[in-house]
């Protein structure tokens, strides 16, 4: 996926939708069809451009600082490949889409890759509204990264849906040596906050699946809503689900 996109317009959803895939990734936003309210019809999936049919459709972003690793957890749950090498920051915003399997429903999830850098910050807020789930990223190697989530959390809070589903991601687990945010701080700091977490690595593939998968888990009850099936936690699927690392090494 390009990573040197520019964000043109703004799409207008507010729900879960059905309907046309916007392909296998965005042009920022210029590429992206509006998505609105839909009801499901699990028996008339929709087909998406890249052929493959899916019967809900969400928004989920990824933000947090530059260099946390947000466009490598994309490229790593889209692809299943790590972009290692000289990082090149996002300019604007980018998506890719991706259907996954849920309990036999397919879930399109859309995954907009934001831009962290400060420069950036008002293409990122116009897209907030939209969202139906976060994943706030930060870098456990890099402190500044896991400080600022205080200041990130309350810019979702100014923009985003109040009924968001919000997830905190450490990344970069795999950097034992480099590691100065223990994982046991980023535990602290979610539940302080009332956010499920979990430590992730783009590189290593370490809890990348879990994260989008819990977080469509999520919406697809929320817009379900069966009556008969008891109500999904959230917080109780990832902490039965995920990989935990040691924390070893560093501060
Ligand atoms: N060791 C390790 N390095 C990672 C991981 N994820 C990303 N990186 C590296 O961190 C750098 C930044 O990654 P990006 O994914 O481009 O960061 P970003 O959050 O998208 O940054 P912006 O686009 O500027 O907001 C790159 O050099 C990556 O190779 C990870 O899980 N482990
Ligand atoms: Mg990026």
């Amino acid at each position: 996926m390009s990573r040197k996109k520019t964000a043109k317009g703004k799409s207008s959803a507010s729900g879960p939708a059905k309907g046309k895939d916007q392909g296998k990734s965005g042009k920022g936003a210029a590429g992206a069809e509006p998505l609105s309210n839909g009801v499901v019809h699990p028996s008339r999936p929709s087909l998406s451009n890249s052929g493959e049919f899916y019967d809900l459709a969400f928004k989920v972003m990824l933000v947090g600082d530059s260099g946390v690793g947000k466009t490598c957890l994309l490229v790593r749950f889209k692809d299943g490949a790590f972009l290692a090498g000289s990082f090149i920051s996002t300019v604007g915003i980018d998506f890719r889409n991706k259907v996954l399997n849920i309990d036999g429903v397919k879930v399109k999830l859309q995954i907009w890759d934001t831009a962290g850098q400060e420069r950036f910050r008002s293409v990122t807020h116009a897209y907030y509204r939209d969202a139906h789930a976060l994943l706030l990223l930060y870098d456990v190697t890099n402190k500044t990264s896991f400080d600022n989530i205080q200041a990130w959390l309350t810019e979702i809070h100014e923009y985003a849906q109040q009924d968001v589903v919000l997830m905190l991601l450490g990344n970069k687990a795999d950097s034992a040596h480099e590691r100065v945010v223990k994982r046991e701080e980023g535990e602290k700091l979610a539940k302080e906050f009332g956010v499920p977490f979990m430590e992730t690595s783009a590189k290593s593939g370490l809890n990348v699946d879990l994260a989008f998968t819990a977080v469509a888990k999520e919406l697809k009850h929320r817009s379900m809503k069966e009556p008969s099936e008891s109500k999904f936690q959230l917080h109780e699927y990832v902490n039965k689900e995920m990989t935990k690392t040691t924390s070893c090494c560093g501060s």
